[in-house]
């Protein structure tokens, strides 16, 4: 199976889950940082996975990111929400996670909020976004997220070849 990982990351801790879940996927799985993607409709692969922090409730935004760079983060010039609204109809199947403080628990996700835009776009979600826990701003994960991730990413790997494909 081709999959494709994409991820936005500013401190380091969603391009660790992001590797873990590719692990996960296993062979075929191909990982970039969103700033190297290409555009969502030029994507061809299988399933596509789309990662990113929670920023405010949900995807980055250009004042969090430099928010994020000023508490000493290097996030990308844009991010996962910028791809996703760059592009027209498209019709993958995906699946999207994000980090997340634990404590606080704040609501809002960008996995919901990444997958919410996916399905407007025609994106078929195979899977309920998830969240994995950061500890305060910059991490790092909590203890067993790094495994939970690439367990994830095995399930994913699953779920996506038991359902029927939708190609544009
Ligand atoms: C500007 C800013 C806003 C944030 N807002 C939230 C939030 O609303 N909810 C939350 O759980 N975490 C929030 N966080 C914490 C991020 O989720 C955390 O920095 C991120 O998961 C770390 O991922 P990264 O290492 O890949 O950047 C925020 C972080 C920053 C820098």
């Amino acid at each position: 199976m081709a999959t494709l990982v994409v991820y936005e990351s500013a401190f380091g801790n969603t391009r660790t889950v992001a590797e873990a879940v590719a692990a996960g996927l296993g062979d075929g799985t191909e990982v970039v940082d969103v700033a190297s993607a290409p555009p969502l409709a030029d994507v061809v692969a299988d399933l596509l996975v789309v990662g990113g922090p929670t920023h405010a409730f949900g995807m980055s935004r250009p004042q969090t990111r430099e928010d994020a760079a000023s508490r000493g983060g290097t996030p990308p010039a844009t991010g996962i929400r910028e791809w996703l609204e760059a592009s027209g109809p498209v019709a993958l199947r995906v699946a999207t996670f994000d980090t997340h403080t634990r404590r606080p628990n704040l609501p809002g996700t960008a996995a919901k909020a990444a997958a919410k835009k996916l399905r407007a776009l025609g994106c078929t979600v195979v899977a309920d976004p998830e969240k994995f826990w950061v500890h305060g701003d910059q991490g790092p994960l909590l203890d067993g997220e790094v495994e939970r991730a690439r367990a994830w990413g095995a399930g994913l790997a699953q779920a996506a070849t038991a359902r029927p494909q939708h190609r544009r």
